[in-house]
């Protein structure tokens, strides 16, 4: 009965998003998608990020549309959020992507520095094998991927552990981090790496004003592809709360008020919540799902 509920609430927030018809595809969209398909051929390296959430619907499609990059292995695909997501999930996207063998997969917390040193050691030897025996070795990165999946954090991240030497320090950039998708309006470039020297080029996201299924719209819209005041905030709620449901999710929020619990890892989850809580007060799109939105997708 909760999946019924869930799927009603699903073709509900769906049908809305018919309604706008792509109104979140403007012409700032169209003119990103045009440089940046003027710059894919160009660059040594592109980063697919999507959200570790909702893989398959998080998938750019500017890059499905054109002929696959993977022949000469220019392309891999970072999944970005994971702390929002299940581990477990995560994991089996990884085996499943790994089968498909279309390209590498890794997954990301960009707010965690680890994570982001394992993604920039990750690119460094990418760069190094495909510039094995050229004299120039500077590398170039694009970084692309739907609205708000976190290209703008990733970038900063880099940028602030991979600058080097005395000099470049003072001279830190900064791409606009925002819970609002399409704050990201230009290309810019930032150096990442010396030794090869690496740049990246951080791009506005781009969502198609078409969804491959009838489940993608709903499911990016709950996590943020979709600017929120586009759509009646009543309907992703209620969305929210029928996934929610339907996963049982909600038995582990009875310990939220503390009262009586004696296990510890209870009590370890319990304080995470709440200072989760504290640091994204009504902000929908950092919604952690601890059961996958999309796994019957595999
Ligand atoms: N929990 C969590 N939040 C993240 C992560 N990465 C980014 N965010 C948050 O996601 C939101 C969007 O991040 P941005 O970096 O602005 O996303 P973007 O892809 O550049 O967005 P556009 O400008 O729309 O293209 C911000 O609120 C970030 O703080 C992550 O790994 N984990």
């Amino acid at each position: 009965m909760a999946a019924a509920a869930a799927e009603a609430a699903s073709r509900r927030l769906g049908a809305a998003l018919r309604g706008i018809s792509g109104a979140w595809y403007g012409r700032h969209m169209a003119a990103a998608e045009r440089a940046i398909r003027t710059r894919l051929p160009l660059v040594d390296l592109v980063l697919e990020v999507r959200d570790a959430r909702v893989p398959a619907s998080s998938a750019f499609e500017p890059l499905r549309r054109r002929s696959p990059l993977e022949p000469d292995g220019r392309q891999v695909v970072v999944l970005n959020k994971a702390d929002l997501a299940d581990p477990s999930e995560t994991e089996k996207w990884m085996t499943y992507m790994e089968k498909q063998r279309t390209c590498p997969c890794i997954t990301v917390n960009s707010h965690s520095r680890e994570s982001i040193k394992e993604l920039l050691n990750a690119v460094r030897s990418r760069i190094r094998e495909i510039k094995r025996g050229e004299s120039d070795c500077t590398g170039t990165v694009l970084l692309v991927g739907i609205p708000n999946v976190g290209k703008s954090a990733i970038v900063n991240a880099m940028h602030q552990i991979g600058r080097i030497g005395a000099a470049e320090k003072g001279k830190l950039k900064h791409a606009i981090v925002s819970s609002h998708p399409g704050e990201t309006r230009d290309i810019s470039g930032y150096k990442v790496a010396s030794h090869p020297n690496i740049y990246v080029l951080d791009t506005p996201g781009v969502l198609s004003p078409r969804f491959a299924n009838d489940d993608s719209g709903p499911r990016l819209a709950l996590t943020g592809a979709i600017k929120g005041s586009l759509l009646d905030e009543y309907d992703i709620a209620q969305f929210l709360l029928a996934v929610v449901n339907s996963r049982e999710e909600y038995r582990r929020w009875e310990n939220l008020n503390g009262a009586g619990d004696t296990n510890s890892n209870d009590n370890a989850n319990t304080s995470r919540s709440h200072s989760k809580k504290r640091q994204y007060v009504s902000d929908h799109t950092q919604v952690s799902v601890s059961k996958g939105l999309e796994l019957n997708v595999l």
